[in-house]
C-alpha cells in the first residue's frame, strides 16, 4: 500500500486542480490531502474561500481518499501523522525540495519527493485561481 500526501490551497477548484491531484494519486494506493490554512497562505493574496469550504471540495473529488485541513504551526505535524511514502509537489510550488528532503529527515520521516506534470489548458479553460478571480472582477464589477 503506497500512501501519496498532495497539499496547496485550491481555491476555487478548477481542471489544474484536478489535473494536480489525479497526477498525485496515480503515484500510490491512497492520496491525502493537506489543505493549506489561509494564515500560512502568505506567498498570493489570501484564499476567498474559509479552509473547511476548501477542504470539503477537495475531498469530494473522486480520487481524494482523505483531505485534511492543515496544521496551522508546522506543517510536519500531518505529515508524521499521516506517514507517507510519497509527497508529490506541484509542478510550479516554490518549495525547495533539499530544503524539505532535509526537514524530513531531521523529523525522521522517511518519503519521497516527486512533481507533478503541468496540465496545458484546453481552448478557453482557466487554470488558475488568480485567472478565475480576474475574470470575475472584469465582467462583474
Ligand atoms: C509537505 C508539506 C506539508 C504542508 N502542510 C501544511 C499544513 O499542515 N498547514 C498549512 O497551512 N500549510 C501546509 N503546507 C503549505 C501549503 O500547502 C502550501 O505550501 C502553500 O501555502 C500553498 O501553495 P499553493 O500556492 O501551491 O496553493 C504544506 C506544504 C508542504 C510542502
Ligand atoms: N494548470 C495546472 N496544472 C497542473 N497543476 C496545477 C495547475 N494549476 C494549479 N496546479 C497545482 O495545484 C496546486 C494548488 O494550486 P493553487 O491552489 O496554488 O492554485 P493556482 O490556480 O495555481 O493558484 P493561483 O493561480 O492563484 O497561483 C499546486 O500544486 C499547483 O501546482
Amino acid at each position: 500500500m503506497t500512501t501519496v500526501v498532495a497539499q496547496g490551497t485550491f481555491d476555487i477548484l478548477h481542471p489544474g486542480h484536478v489535473h494536480y491531484l489525479s497526477d498525485a494519486a496515480a503515484m500510490g494506493d491512497r492520496l491525502h490531502v493537506i489543505v493549506a490554512r489561509s494564515q500560512n497562505v502568505t506567498h498570493k493574496p489570501e484564499p476567498i474561500l474559509p479552509g473547511r469550504q476548501r477542504r470539503a471540495m477537495v475531498d469530494a473529488l473522486a480520487v481524494v481518499d482523505e483531505a485534511h485541513l492543515g496544521h496551522p504551526d508546522d506543517i510536519f505535524v500531518p505529515i508524521e501523522r499521516i506517514d507517507p511514502d510519497i509527497i508529490v509537489l506541484g509542478y510550479d510550488q516554490h518549495h525547495d525540495e533539499d530544503g524539505l528532503r532535509r526537514a524530513l529527515r531531521s523529523r525522521g520521516i522517511d518519503c519521497e519527493i516527486r512533481r507533478a506534470s503541468a496540465r496545458e489548458p484546453e481552448d478557453d479553460e482557466l487554470c488558475s485561481t488568480g485567472r478565475i478571480v480576474d475574470r470575475i472582477v472584469e465582467r462583474r464589477c
